[in-house]
């Protein structure tokens, strides 16, 4: 079945802006936003704990069942910082966020991360991870990378993004007629 509405995937290393992102375009589009982190503590999809991160491990197959009706339906905006576990069908878009090191330390530092938890994240950054998991998990063509550094930035990627679902919306209603 064809979807009326898009589904968005936004994904990118902790703290580079996904979950400020997605609420913005949860607030001046019809889409719904799913934040995986919160959705899982909410319904209890753990299946784990990684003592060396300080965070929970989540239950990969829950979560996909729970989703999946949500997700045919179309409408959906995802946040999540990992990206290669959700099923490609699921997505028209995938947007990975990037962020300057030094601006992602300082507002990892805020959270008052661990130094595992913060190196982790940094070398994660540094080496792109979340992006080739994103290419090698999506068609490449669907796979946008967005600099996420400043509020600026933010704007910005608000704007391409209600454009990108403008034209989407189109070019769906043009199919259906
Ligand atoms: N482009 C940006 N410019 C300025 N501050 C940002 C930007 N993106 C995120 N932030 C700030 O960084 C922090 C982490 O953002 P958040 O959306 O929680 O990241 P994530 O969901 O990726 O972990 C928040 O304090 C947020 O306000």
């Amino acid at each position: 079945m064809m979807r009326t509405k898009p589904n968005i995937l936004i994904t990118g290393t902790p703290g580079t802006g996904k979950s400020t992102l997605a609420q913005e375009l949860a607030n001046v589009t019809q889409l719904k936003m799913v934040n995986v982190g919160q959705f899982a503590k909410e319904n209890d999809l753990f299946c784990g704990f990684d003592d060396k991160l300080e965070c929970p491990i989540l239950d990969d197959d829950q979560i996909i069942d729970e989703l999946e009706s949500e997700m045919s339906e179309g409408g959906v905006i995802i946040d999540y910082h990992s990206c290669d576990f959700f099923p490609e069908r699921w997505f028209d878009i995938v947007f990975v966020l990037r962020t300057d090191n030094s601006i992602l330390y300082d507002r990892l530092a805020q959270r008052r991360y661990n130094e595992a938890k913060m190196k982790n994240n940094i070398e994660c950054e540094i080496f792109q991870t979340i992006l080739d998991e994103a290419r090698e998990s999506y068609k490449t063509e669907i796979v946008h990378e967005l600099q996420s550094d400043t509020p600026n930035d933010m704007e910005q990627n608000v704007d391409k993004i209600v454009t990108w679902c403008n034209q989407w919306s189109t070019s769906v209603g043009q199919q259906r007629a």
